[in-house]
């Protein structure tokens, strides 16, 4: 059986991922916020921050179009699902200095007040060279099957693909600092 999780490990050159960085930092960043229209602000269980980088931003198409590629190929082989469309990707930030983190979640709004649209399929992009810090490990929760290796997940330039219906956290930051990308690609209605 397939684990509920699939992963191309150091897909983006540490140059690619330092370069994403780069770019990103010009964006105003924002303190992290969770719940559709970011209605919680809870620091005991979110402290991050975080930048979005919109679709139609030109110097990204190049980012956008190399996501779409791999989620399409991991919907393909492991997935299957209805996915229709990405409308933004996140940068976030977990510094120790706050104990950067974000504790157990799923990234679908169930009642998000769409009539059309839920989070199908989750995607994260480890950006920073896993020497850089102590802590922020990526886990997930509640697999039926096997769990992914810690090491493969960790490593700069990995991309992670996930069901956004599955658990999982950003375990606290304890020394430097830790950037990802996160993108939700959304479809029709989970039914
Ligand atoms: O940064 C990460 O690795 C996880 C981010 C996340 O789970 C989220 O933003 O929903
Ligand atoms: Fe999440």
């Amino acid at each position: 059986m397939k684990g509920e999780w699939c992963y191309f490990k150091g897909h983006f050159s540490p140059e690619t991922c330092e370069r994403i960085l780069a770019m990103a930092q010009r964006i105003p960043d924002q303190q992290a916020v969770m719940g559709k229209g970011g209605d919680n602000k809870d620091l005991s269980h979110r402290r991050s921050r975080v930048r979005f980088i919109q679709v139609n931003d030109p110097d990204f198409q190049f980012l956008f179009d190399e996501v779409w590629r791999l989620g399409l190929v991991a919907n393909r082989d492991w997935f299957n699902f209805h996915i229709t469309n990405l409308s933004y990707i996140q940068l976030a930030e977990y510094d120790a200095s706050y104990e950067g983190k974000y504790d157990r979640h799923h990234d679908v709004f169930w009642m998000n007040g769409d009539p059309h649209y839920h989070r199908k399929l989750t995607v994260i992009v480890q950006l920073t060279d896993p020497a850089e810090y102590e802590g922020g490990d990526f886990e997930l929760y509640d697999l039926g099957g096997a769990y992914p290796d810690k090491q493969a997940i960790r490593t700069q330039g990995t991309v992670f693909v996930f069901p956004s219906f599955v658990p999982h956290a950003l375990r606290p930051v304890t020394r430097g600092r830790r950037h990802s990308l996160a993108v939700w690609f959304d479809g029709p209605k989970w039914r």
